[in-house]
């Protein structure tokens, strides 16, 4: 079964007159361990698509599979515990301030409820050095570059194993090397472990690593390519 499952999904936003359609008859099937590309023009509802999918909007009609759940009419608490299953990487890092970038990381750990403080530690510590951020664990974000803070971000996101990663543009802020080793590590994560990887960027440099590219164009899939 494919981790991820959609079919025949629509989606609006606004009321009455201002009421305006969004996505319109997405069927797809995820594979697990890929890294899956969403592209398409400002506006063709690739973060919409995934946020519906990263349970983080609600599905108004069709369905959506997300590892053997069914997300249309799904309780709150599940959507939650579904939540907990995935890491999220978002152009806007959305680090804690007052943290140091290893507390950041840790409370990817701390949410999920995992093992304890010297595993933790060591997993956070891994998943930095990883990043290149080995000498820059104890600083706070205010001290580190645009690209330092989002590869937190993004360590933040993996270092609780995630079975699905939700990604937009998570390389924009990063130059073309801190880049390519992000994606070369998600697509690695996805070899080796199963990891299925779906990301909205609009950066060409990357594309040579993606398993698939789906494009968008007003709310609708207009390409669907194996790589
Ligand atoms: N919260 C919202 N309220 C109203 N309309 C919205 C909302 N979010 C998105 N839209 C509209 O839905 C359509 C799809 O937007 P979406 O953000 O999914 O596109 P996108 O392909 O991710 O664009 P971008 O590359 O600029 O991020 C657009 O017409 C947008 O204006």
């Amino acid at each position: 079964m494919h981790p991820i499952q959609v079919k025949e999904l629509n989606h609006w936003f606004g009321q009455g007159e201002a009421k305006k359609q969004a996505l319109f008859d997405i069927n797809l099937d995820i594979e697990k361990g890929k890294l899956t590309i969403l592209m398409g023009p400002s506006g063709s509802g690739k973060t919409t698509l995934l946020t519906i999918m990263g349970c983080l909007r609600d599905v108004q009609q069709g369905s959506i599979q997300v590892l053997g759940n069914e997300l249309l009419g799904l309780d709150d608490w599940s959507k939650e515990n579904l939540r907990r299953k995935f890491g999220f990487i978002f152009q806007a890092h959305n680090l804690h301030e007052s943290l140091t970038a290893i507390e950041n990381v840790l409370m990817g750990l701390e949410v999920h409820g995992l093992g304890q403080k010297d595993k933790q530690n060591t997993a956070a510590k891994h998943v930095l050095s990883l990043f290149g951020l080995g000498d820059r664990m104890h600083y706070l974000p205010e001290n580190l570059s645009g690209g330092q803070k989002q590869r937190v971000a993004i360590a933040r996101a993996l270092v609780s194993n995630p079975q699905i990663i939700f990604a937009d543009e998570p390389t924009a802020a990063l130059d073309s090397t801190s880049g390519k080793n992000v994606v070369q590590t998600l697509k690695v994560l996805g070899e080796q472990r199963g990891v299925t990887t779906i990301m909205v960027t609009h950066d060409n440099r990357i594309l040579e690593y993606a398993d698939r590219i789906i494009t968008l164009e007003d709310g609708r899939i207009i390409s669907d390519k194996l790589v």
